[in-house]
């Protein structure tokens, strides 16, 4: 198969005009994406997003109805024709890491070898259980006698065996409870670091896909709604259902003039602003601090409290703070806060805002789910 004119090098695998339907259910509407060689890259999206079907078409189980699939300098999917999956040099670990239950961790481990028995075997499986930071105790145990994130470590190690250039992870971290998913996703990512293999991972959880990668491709109804760092996928999203998706937002309408826009919570810097007059400002609740002196006047609704911080909701007050639109106060806002008991329902707070907001076109849709 030939090797694409415009493929950067520093890509290993490439997307592009991937269209896939089931029946008249249209799951992938012309998705383009790149993924740098070593790196790593988190498809989140809400359920039915079409997540595991464009991981499915990378890996090929499935074959797209349009568009091309490149790996390193081959085409591996397109007009030309399919590669097999075994042939594409693809690991795969899914959900719920699909160990052989009758089998020992290292006849699990040896079972991806060219050679499954001898004392070579028997060194590669001590290797990858090093790689995924277990030790040679565990080569004898079944995958019932693991832990979830063991299990997982497991099928990412059975998945490493055969070296694969690209490696394919389905929500293999959404069954473990919450502290072990977060140490099991640091392990993984930092194995696949370190061994340069280039990843991609679907999930539905914004945190993991923000913690995880080094690149976030959201996805909606078969779409990619954008395409960046975590950094700026959170802090400036391409729109109002991409910034809500991906984590708590303060929405209010504003109105823009130059590059500041006038709200309720004063006149917020906007960057790079593509528009001006009525928009709506988004911010993160974690832009809005308590602060004495702070030029925002509000009062206290309620508090919900959960642990590291707590959700405090805010009527915002007209006062000499608020923005020059006019805004007369009585929005509620969201913001977090570390100390609820300073926070009780009727109290009075100055707020002050940090760093810059995104405008929306004011009639952008709140989520409407997927
Ligand atoms: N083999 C199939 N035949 C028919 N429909 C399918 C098939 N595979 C997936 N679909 C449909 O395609 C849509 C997208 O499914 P997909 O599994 O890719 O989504 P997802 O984003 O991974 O969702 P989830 O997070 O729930 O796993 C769904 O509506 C699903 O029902």
């Amino acid at each position: 198969m030939s090797v694409p004119a415009d493929l950067d090098h520093d890509d290993y695998l490439r997307l592009q005009g991937i269209h896939k339907s089931f029946g008249a259910t249209e799951v992938l509407r012309g998705i383009d994406l790149a993924v740098h060689r070593g790196r790593s890259t988190a498809v989140v999206g809400a359920s039915g997003s079409g997540k595991t079907t464009l991981l499915r078409i990378i890996a090929g189980f499935e074959r797209p109805d349009a568009g091309t699939v490149t790996i390193g300098d081959r085409q591996v999917a397109g007009p030309d024709g399919m590669l097999a999956a075994h042939r594409r040099n693809v690991g795969y670990v899914a959900q719920d890491g699909a160990l052989f239950p009758h089998l020992t961790v290292g006849q699990n481990l040896a079972f991806g070898l060219p050679e499954r028995r001898g004392s070579a075997a028997r060194a590669r499986v001590r290797e990858l259980l090093e790689m995924v930071s277990m030790g040679p105790e565990y080569v004898g145990r079944r995958p019932h006698e693991l832990s979830g994130g063991q299990q997982q470590r497991v099928a990412l190690a059975r998945a490493l065996a055969r070296e694969p250039q690209l490696m394919l992870l389905d929500e293999p971290f959404s069954a473990l409870d919450a502290g072990l998913r977060v140490a099991t996703r640091k392990a993984v990512g930092r194995t696949l670091a370190q061994a340069g293999v280039t990843s991609v991972l679907v999930t539905h959880d914004q945190a993991e896909a923000l913690s995880f990668a080094d690149q976030v491709a959201v996805i909606r109804r078969g779409e990619l709604a954008q395409v960046g760092s975590p950094f700026v996928v959170y802090t400036r999203p391409a729109d109002r259902e991409t910034a809500e998706f991906l984590g708590e937002a303060i929405v209010l309408d504003a109105w823009l003039q130059g590059s500041l826009a006038s709200c309720a919570l004063g006149d917020i810097p906007i960057r790079r602003p593509a528009r001006q007059g009525s928009v709506q400002v988004m911010l993160r609740p974690e832009q809005v601090r308590i602060a004495p002196d702070g030029p925002i006047h509000g009062v206290v609704v309620d508090v919900d409290y959960f642990g590291p911080d707590a959700t405090v909701r805010i009527r915002l007050l007209p006062g000499p703070g608020t923005g020059s639109a006019g805004q007369a106060g009585g929005e509620t806002i969201s913001i977090r806060h570390w100390n609820a008991s300073i926070a009780r329902p009727g109290t009075e707070l100055r707020l002050r805002v940090l760093g810059e907001g995104v405008a929306f076109a004011p009639d952008s849709a709140a989520v409407s789910g997927n």
